[in-house]
């Protein structure tokens, strides 16, 4: 039985299935889904009267049925950046082409550190006046992950603990940081967390992922799996 066989067949997340963009549609695509974000937020916050609601839900659809005419089974991914990571431009946290990511604008920076910078609007509320706790954890998970790839070794999340200090607040430039606090073989251990504006944590993160044996190069050995 080969690794993809193992695991359940399934080959979705081989970059070679996937259709990679150059650097022009991309920021279409980018452009498009910076308009989908404004919609959005115009759907939770509009108090136009119920006729206007209907003609635009009708407009709505006939645009998604534009989008629809030629549609591909994936999202596409675009080329390394100068991070050495491959593009996952349909992240939900960092996927400019997105319309759900905020998204999270990143960085590698020296010393390890991944930073990410992102302001999330009234979308993502969860107690009134601030974000949702679920929506800071996947930030951080995306986060981790990323330093788990860029300076461990990249894999599924495996654990993730938060720690909320602070509610955050919405509306207002965030920043996130994450690193990597040790590996141990296939396991990456990281830790990160959300600042606002003035330095104060609202939320801390820690992370282990462990890379699958479906994903390690073939003839890789016993010692190696572990
Ligand atoms: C460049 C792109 C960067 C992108 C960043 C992406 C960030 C986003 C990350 C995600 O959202 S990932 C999606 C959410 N996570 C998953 O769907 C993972 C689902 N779980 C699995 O696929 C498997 O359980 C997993 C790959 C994590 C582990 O399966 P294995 O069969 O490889 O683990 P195995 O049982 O061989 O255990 C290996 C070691 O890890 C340990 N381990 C595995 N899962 C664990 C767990 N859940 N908790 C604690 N320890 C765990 C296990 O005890 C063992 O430790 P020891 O070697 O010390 O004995």
């Amino acid at each position: 039985m080969t690794e993809v066989e193992a695991a359940g067949g399934r080959t979705i997340g081989r970059l070679e299935d996937r259709r990679w963009i150059g650097e022009e549609r991309a920021a279409q695509l980018a452009e498009l889904a910076a308009r989908v974000r404004e919609l959005t937020e115009a759907v939770v916050l509009t108090e136009v009267d119920s006729a206007e609601i209907a003609a635009v839900a009708e407009q709505v659809a006939a645009l998604t049925a534009r989008l629809n005419a030629a549609r591909d089974q994936y999202p596409p991914m675009a080329a390394e950046g100068t991070n050495g990571m491959v593009r996952q431009l349909a992240s939900p946290v960092t996927g400019r082409i997105n319309p759900i990511a905020p998204p999270v604008t990143v960085t590698v920076c020296e010393g390890g550190v991944v930073r990410g910078e992102f302001t999330l609007n009234t979308v993502y509320e969860g107690p009134p006046g601030f974000v949702h706790g679920g929506v800071t954890a996947l930030v951080l998970d995306q986060m981790l992950g990323l330093a788990a790839a860029s300076g461990g070794v990249p894999g599924l999340t495996a654990t993730l603990d938060m720690c909320y200090r602070r509610p955050t607040p919405y509306g207002v430039p965030l920043t996130v940081e994450a690193r990597v606090t040790r590996t141990e073989g296939r396991k990456t251990f990281a830790e990160a967390h959300v600042l606002a504006p003035g330095g104060k944590v609202t939320v801390e993160a820690t992370a282990m992922f462990v890379r699958p044996l479906f994903q390690l190069p073939q003839g890789t050995g016993a010692s190696e799996r572990n």
